[in-house]
């Protein structure tokens, strides 16, 4: 008997009619003995993630005004979700008493405080669906991530495995009964609730997957497969039905929100295949992620990107014969508390790439001022306003002429390059633009690569 993670996302559970759709899912294959949930998502376009209800539940009361309106709405969700699969009123006394309860605890710690109450969404989600499937007559239990020993890091929203889970989880293979499993969230040694950074519950499947040594960890979402290209962005993009991890990672990692870039790690080092798949069509044969992939006719498999980065910019005649300049430079990023996505260099200047919303006004002035007095260098700029867009494949190494094939589609389209950086790995080109090109040279680069001649 195989032994099977799957992980069912917001969407698959955003009502009742898709709560039954993931019964259904998880019924169809006694296989499947751990299912991991995420919180209720949208059910349309302009409507509300749960998890972002209860982070608003939560800065109201941080902010000392009523939060009856929002507790509203969120007890209005799950009553919807309640009623619709016929479960006991008590189910909703239940909740609605814990998410008072929470909403009263300590304040003292801003991030703590809301991801107590920002991991309700999961935790009501489980609690609802084994209690469905129980009234089923299903043999079903609700996991604590707690008793389970799922240790994280004590970072609050940042959250991340500790080795111990592993050992920890282990057991949940051998239990008698089938489990849900909350994502997105675990507890640190001192016993704080933390949660994993948004998207998190994949990332809660894979730790499962890895620990249970499941012979694949299915992540179910909305969309058949991973296509090449965000579909929000390329209409009718192609679908990849084949990838291998360390290119699912630089697309998750580059904008492919499907699957969270930190979901790989954990599969990818106990060789645990990904098979994305969709809860609304779950016949379609959906994207296999693993350590190898058939259709090596594809040289790159997707072209993702991201907004809103900044660029430390530097030069200094001679840069190449001082020795330590660039680790001198990245310390005083390091120093500033800052992480850097990508260092692009040549021989006299050097960038650092950073996220926008990490470099405040504050710290941009200490760090200005520290490489100023310290490596002096004869240019010092910041850039805001930088998308990165990242084509991959493994593939590339193979073929010639990749980088001119996305250059000449850019420049037809009339994007302007600010940066150009090929990974270390040679399985990506990164490309820095404007953040109003994106879309548009997302959907250049998409055509150069994916439109049939
Ligand atoms: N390259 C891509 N392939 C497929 N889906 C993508 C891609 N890039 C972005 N997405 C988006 O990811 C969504 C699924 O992820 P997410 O909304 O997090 O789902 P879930 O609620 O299942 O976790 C899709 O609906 C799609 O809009
Ligand atoms: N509910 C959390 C965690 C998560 O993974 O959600 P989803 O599966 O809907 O991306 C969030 O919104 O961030």
């Amino acid at each position: 008997m195989a032994l099977k993670v799957c992980k069912f996302g917001g969407t698959s559970l955003a009502s009742a009619e898709q709560f039954r759709k993931v019964a259904q899912i998880a019924l169809a294959d006694s296989d499947r003995k751990i299912v991991v949930v995420s919180a209720p998502g949208k059910r349309n376009k302009p409507d509300t993630k749960v998890t972002d209800m209860l982070i608003a539940y939560a800065e109201a009361f941080l902010a000392g005004q009523g939060a009856e309106e929002v507790q509203a709405s969120i007890l209005e969700r799950f009553a919807g979700i309640i009623e619709g699969l016929e479960l006991p009123k008590d189910e909703y006394d239940t909740i609605a008493r814990i998410l008072t309860a929470r909403g009263a605890g300590d304040r003292s710690h801003r991030a703590r405080y809301i991801d107590s109450i920002k991991a309700l969404g999961e935790e009501f989600s489980a609690r609802l669906l084994a209690a469905f499937l129980r009234k089923e007559g299903h043999d079903f239990i609700y996991v604590d991530p707690k008793e389970a020993g799922l240790v994280l890091s004590d970072e609050p929203g940042n959250a991340q495995v500790l080795p111990e889970s592993y050992d920890n989880l282990r057991p949940l293979r051998d239990s008698e009964h089938r489990i849900i499993f909350p994502g997105f969230y675990g507890y640190a040694a001192s016993g704080n609730l933390v949660a994993f950074p948004r998207g998190g519950s994949d990332i809660t499947g894979a730790i499962l997957a890895a620990a249970v040594q499941a012979d694949v960890y299915e992540n179910f979402t909305d969309v058949d497969n991973v296509f090449a290209a965000d579909p929000r962005i390329v209409d009718v993009p192609a679908a990849i039905h084949e990838m291998t991890y360390s290119e699912m990672r630089e697309l998750s990692y580059a904008g492919f929100s499907v699957l969270h870039d930190e979901a790989l790690q954990p599969a990818f080092n106990a060789k645990i295949p990904v098979h994305i798949r969709n809860t609304n069509n779950p016949e379609s044969r959906g994207t296999l992620i693993s350590l190898e992939r058939n259709n090596d006719e594809l040289p790159v498999v997707g072209v993702a990107g991201s907004s809103d980065f900044c660029a430390i910019f530097l030069s200094k005649y001679l840069m190449n014969r001082e020795k330590g300049f660039g680790r001198r430079l990245l310390q005083i990023i390091e120093e500033a508390g800052l992480s850097y996505e990508h260092t692009p260099s040549g021989i006299d200047h050097i960038s650092v790439i950073i996220k926008q919303s990490t470099l405040t006004p504050e710290i941009e002035t200490l760090v200005l001022e520290r490489i100023r007095s310290e490596l002096q260098p004869d240019k010092l700029i910041v850039r805001r306003g930088i998308a990165l867009i990242m084509i991959v494949g493994d593939g590339m190494t193979k073929q010639i002429g990749i980088a001119k094939r996305a250059t000449g589609a850019l420049a037809d389209s009339q994007v302007n390059l600010e940066m150009i950086n090929q990974g270390a790995s040679e399985n990506s080109i990164m490309f820095g633009i404007q953040n109003d090109d994106m879309n548009k040279a997302i959907v250049a680069l998409h055509g150069a690569f994916f439109n049939k001649k």
